[in-house]
């Protein structure tokens, strides 16, 4: 990462974490995030609970419920719930109008229903995740296996240079059984209106620009806690 060593960025990302539980209270319903960011909210979230908070949560992959169970985390069904109070997550690149670029772990779509259900939906960070415009990190998006050629094609019309993404030289499945294709489209001038088109592809389930879904995000640099809404 550019500019910060790993240490610091560990540190940061461990002060945002703990800044965003100011916003926690009793009896919430929270929803967890993926990543190494959310997994120091996580851990946080678990010495809370040993502490008497009382929650209950919600994951967005399988691996954030796993950790989450191990901790002694109450876990609820997403399926079960129509609204989360308040939901911690990470990012990979975010401005200052609140739009992120989310799914480098490829939870992008559970994430997103977090979100989308939540009253309050906080981002946590170190200062490498803020840019001027986003699009550095290239956009990922979730795809039916069934409908790659096409969507493949969708996204070439709109001059994105995909590259299906792998691991350990297999193809990425995500935890919902799909594939994640991560998008190069530049430097975005207009999110909002990529956002709308990758909307409209058949076979995309869901992309990671989190447009307007956001609360606050809580970036620590340094020993500053700067937030932005
Ligand atoms: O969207 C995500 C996972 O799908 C993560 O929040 C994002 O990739 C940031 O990860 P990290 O906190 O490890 O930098």
């Amino acid at each position: 990462m550019e500019g910060i060593d790993k240490n610091k960025q560990d540190q940061e990302k461990l002060s945002a974490a703990k800044a965003a539980f100011q916003f926690v209270k009793n009896n919430d319903v929270v929803g967890l995030g993926t990543g190494s960011t959310a997994t120091f909210a996580i851990e946080e979230l678990a010495k809370r609970i040993q502490a008497g908070l009382k929650i209950k949560a919600a994951a967005s992959s399988v691996k954030t419920e796993e950790l989450a169970l191990s901790l002694g985390i109450p876990i609820l069904k997403l399926e079960t719930l129509g609204s989360i109070d308040i939901s911690i997550d990470g990012a990979d690149e975010f401005t200052e109008s609140l739009n992120l670029i989310k799914g480098g772990g490829g939870a992008l779509f559970r994430e997103k229903i977090i979100a989308s259900l939540s009253k309050n939906s906080i981002i946590i960070t170190d200062s490498s995740k803020k840019v001027d415009r986003l699009g550095a990190f290239t956009v990922p998006v979730e795809v039916v296996p069934l409908a790659l050629q096409y969507v493949l094609n969708q996204l070439a019309a709109l001059n994105g240079k995909a590259v299906l993404r792998k691991m350990d030289e297999k193809t990425f499945v995500s935890d919902n059984g799909n594939y994640i294709v991560d998008v190069d489209f530049g430097l975005l001038d207009k999110p909002e209106e990529l956002a709308l088109a990758l909307n409209q592809i058949d076979g995309l389930l869901a992309h990671g620009l989190f447009i307007g879904l956001t609360s606050k995000v809580i970036m620590a640099k340094g020993d500053e806690i700067l937030v932005f809404e």
